[in-house]
């Protein structure tokens, strides 16, 4: 670990002027200049940071890399996204326009109903570390198309790339107190901000157990939340596949971003007439993956965030050990890399569905692997978690791929691949991976509140009471 710069601590102090700033800019001039402003003003300034991002890729990504330890190439990619995600969002704020006064049927003549999307008002954002700036960008693109104001609260352990973009912000010029960027720990930055009176919604990403305390504190004031949380999802592989295929996608499942990944398909469910082939082949392919210094040209497994994540990582491994599980390969830190916090892709073998490796989330670049025989076995095994955000099968059947989509309980299925997020769809969980969706147009809608405007239109009186008899 080396120091290669600092960021601030705030407390409850400077929440409250983030806060105030993010409610002087929402009602500034009546909310002309922003919140009532044509999408299409606010699109403009939306575009505007993606150019930026765009101009900036190879510094940004370096950052987001140095920060956080995922391979440089992850982190472009990241970088990408972000980018396509503000251009995404622009688009859907300027189409927002089109979408007003929205006429409603109604059984009655006499009246007309039309609906307005109103931006909630002032957001608190809360951002987790494995995709600092994407994360962040998932929630703050559609936040501000919508017309809402935000206060940003980054994770701690990676906030300088959502620095970065307060400062592109104050380049293109966005009105102050649009964007706010706190950034600081949890108890101290992030919890006065999920409870202070004037921040109308909490959009929250992270752990289930931070995303319960959001809850409750929000509950408090009837505050709208969405949760997007852990995982522990599964990636059924069928007998009918090609193999080497299906390795592949089994390691982006969960050793992309040293598989801190919310969506990671940690638990792999092999059918038992391809499973020993199949783990021949996933050892074969994981002692291949160049783990290295993430600066380095072709590394694709870096090291995990901090010594915090990597003492984690590791204590998983050894309870799954004690427990009576086999480590099959990894497991430790990689010979050539004394320093910093590596771990090998760790595959792990005699998994039975009472231990913590099955039931946990490690969030670290570690499988765990089980056998079924038919769909169904399959099936209840995918399904047997608290966890709800994703699933995927790899099957040539693709009628039994389909059929699988309809019972697996979770919000994202991928169907022959794992892990591809495309900003165009919904994105969110089940159960205790929590609720809301972000991306596509669904994001869009969180951040804004329905209004029903309803006319009488009649010149004749309603007539529901006898008008007094005139003296
Ligand atoms: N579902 C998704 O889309 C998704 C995406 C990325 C990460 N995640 C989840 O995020 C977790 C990893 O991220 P993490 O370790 O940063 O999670 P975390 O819950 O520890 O922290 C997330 C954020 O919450 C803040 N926080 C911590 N305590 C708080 C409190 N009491 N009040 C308010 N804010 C508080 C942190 O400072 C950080 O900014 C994993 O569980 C992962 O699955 C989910
Ligand atoms: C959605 N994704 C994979 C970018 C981030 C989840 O941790």
């Amino acid at each position: 670990m080396a120091v290669f710069g600092d960021i601030p601590a705030a407390t409850a102090e400077d929440v409250e002027l983030a806060v105030l700033a993010a409610r002087d800019a929402f009602a500034r001039d009546g909310g002309r200049h922003w919140s009532r402003a044509p999408g299409a003003v606010r699109a403009k300034f939306l575009k505007a940071i993606a150019v930026k991002i765009k101009e900036r890729k190879s510094y940004m990504a370096l950052l987001e890399t140095l920060d956080s330890g995922k391979p440089l190439d992850e982190a472009h990619g990241d970088m990408e996204d972000v980018a396509a995600c503000f251009e995404y969002y622009a688009d859907l704020a300027k189409a927002l326009d089109g979408k007003q006064r929205s006429p409603i049927s109604l059984p009655m003549e006499n009246f007309e109903s039309y609906v307005l999307k109103e931006p909630i008002g002032v957001v608190g954002l809360i951002t987790p570390w494995n995709y600092p700036l994407l994360m962040a960008t998932w929630k703050v693109a559609p936040a501000l198309a919508a017309g809402c104001t935000a206060v940003l609260k980054p994770s701690e352990l990676a906030s300088l790339t959502c620095l970065e973009l307060g400062g592109i912000c104050v380049e293109i010029g966005l009105p102050s107190g649009v964007l706010n960027i706190i950034t600081g720990l949890g108890p101290e930055a992030g919890a006065p901000l999920a409870s202070h009176p004037h921040v109308d919604k909490i959009a929250f990403t992270g752990s289930t157990e931070t995303g319960k305390r959001i809850m409750v504190t929000a509950a408090q004031m009837v505050k709208p939340v969405s949760l997007e949380l852990g995982g522990k999802s599964p990636l059924i592989v069928f007998d009918d596949v090609d193999i080497d295929k299906a390795v592949e996608w089994a390691m982006f499942g969960c050793f992309a971003n040293a598989g801190q990944v919310c969506s990671a398909t940690s638990r792999l469910l092999l059918h038992e007439k391809i499973a020993k082939q199949f783990l021949d082949r996933l050892v074969a392919w994981a002692k291949s993956v160049k783990v290295s210094d993430p600066l380095e040209e072709g590394c694709r497994l870096g090291s995990v965030v901090s010594e915090g994540q990597y003492q984690k990582v590791m204590k998983f491994i050894s309870t799954a050990r004690s427990e009576g599980a086999t480590i099959l390969y990894g497991g430790v830190r990689p010979q050539h890399l004394k320093k910093g916090f590596f771990i090998e892709p760790t595959i792990i073998t005699d998994v039975s569905t009472s231990m913590q490796i099955w039931r946990e989330e490690v969030f670290g670049p570690v499988i765990c692997v089980k056998e079924f025989r038919t769909e169904r076995e399959a099936v209840d095994l995918a399904n047997d978690t608290h966890y709800g955000l994703a699933g995927a099968v790899i099957s040539n059947d693709l009628e039994r791929c389909e059929r699988i989509s309809k019972v697996i309980q979770s919000g994202i299925v991928w169907i022959n691949c794992s892990q591809p997020c495309f900003v165009q769809a919904p994105w969110g969980g089940n159960k205790r991976s929590g609720f809301g969706r972000e991306l596509g147009e669904w994001g869009l809608d969180n951040y804004l509140s329905v209004k029903q405007v309803t006319k009488y239109s009649s010149d004749e009186p309603y007539g529901w009471y006898r008008p007094p008899s005139k003296l």
